[in-house]
């Protein structure tokens, strides 16, 4: 069993419209997804802006009304409140956001901004809770003068590595962490994502790492499934997306990332032309009538692609692909 089973998770929002404000239609903002997390896997759930990855992450945490489809923590479907609060869920698993200004109380010290979740779930001595909020702050890189400090007097960097700690304060199994280092620079990254990596070491927690970027997920993630407005279009490890990307929607992804290396960029340039051109030729071929993604199909133990399952199998042959 997984720790997490998310099978065919719709979240549909509800447009009013007219004189009675009645329900003419929804936006299908998850639209039928299905993965599994493992224990202590780093599982990366990557698409543009709009796709519908944050959403799926608020459902994950129960923030978000699920439309239909289950959500199975150790088994037990979490879309019930019941079965939420039997599971002591709201401890295991926590969220770490983007934007940690607006997600940090501006009012509060960091010491009241870490103790929080511990107050809420573990009912500490004041001596007990000051020294876990010093050791997870010593987890994450910071001094004990943090401690009497408001968010605003700390760089983007620290302060998500703020909300790392508050994240970790309850040892929790789960970690949603949605974009938690899109808006930081890249030498910042990386040193929060290497307190991310060591912090899961340490305590064995698995992520829902959401992002856009397949250049930061690609050192983050064993698994990792590309989301493309509200569907899946492929699944895989992190070998199969990076070096047999088969949807021509995770090619224009990889396309896009950034290419540090000065004396590449010209071919660096000239395959993302390459991608963009088959992209506008054979766009057709890749979705539906509606535009949509198709089913996705098996094409390894471990690889799966929204295509007919024609496409989908002779595109993985090309790649050399075992067949399932
Ligand atoms: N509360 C809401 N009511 C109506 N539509 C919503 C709501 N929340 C999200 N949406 C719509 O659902 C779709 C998916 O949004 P979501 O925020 O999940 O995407 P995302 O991939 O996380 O993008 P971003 O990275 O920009 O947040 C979008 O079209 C969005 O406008």
């Amino acid at each position: 069993m997984s720790l997490v089973e998310i099978k065919d998770l719709k979240v549909h929002y509800p447009i009013r419209s007219g004189f009675w404000n009645r329900v003419t239609d929804s936006v299908k903002a998850v639209d039928g997804i299905t993965f599994n997390i493992e224990a202590g896997e780093t599982y990366g759930l990557v698409g543009e802006s709009g796709s519908g990855k944050s959403t799926t992450g608020k459902s994950v945490v129960g923030l978000e009304k699920v439309t239909s489809g289950s959500i199975l923590y150790n088994g037990k479907d979490i879309t019930k409140a019941e079965n939420r609060r039997k599971l002591d869920y709201n401890r295991d698993v926590q969220m770490i956001f983007q934007d940690s200004l607006s997600s940090l109380n501006p009012r509060k010290r960091i010491e009241d901004i870490i103790a929080e979740p511990l107050r809420n779930f573990e009912h500490l001595s004041k001596d007990d809770e000051k020294l876990r909020v010093l050791q997870l702050l010593n987890i994450v890189g910071l001094d004990a003068d943090a401690l009497y400090k408001y968010p605003h007097q700390f760089s983007g960097g620290q302060r998500q590595r703020i909300g790392v700690a508050r994240a970790v304060a309850t040892n929790p199994k789960l970690i949603i962490a949605d974009e938690p280092v899109s808006a930081l620079d890249l030498s910042v990254q990386a040193q929060v994502l290497n307190f991310m990596k060591k912090i899961q070491r340490e305590f064995g927690i698995s992520y829902l790492f959401i992002s856009h970027d397949l250049g930061v997920v690609r050192h983050m993630c064993n698994n990792i499934a590309i989301m493309n407005r509200g569907r899946l279009v492929e699944i895989g490890t992190r070998e199969d997306i990076y070096n047999h990307p088969l949807h021509i929607y995770t090619k224009r992804l990889l396309a896009a990332i950034p290419e540090t290396n000065v004396n590449q960029r010209a071919a660096h340039r000239a395959s993302r032309l390459a991608v963009e051109k088959i992209y506008e030729d054979q766009q057709s071929k890749y979705y539906d009538e509606d535009g949509m993604a198709y089913p996705l199909v098996q094409v390894s133990p471990t690889h799966s692609v929204a295509l007919p399952e024609n496409i989908a199998k002779q595109l993985a042959s090309q790649e050399g692909e075992v067949q399932a």
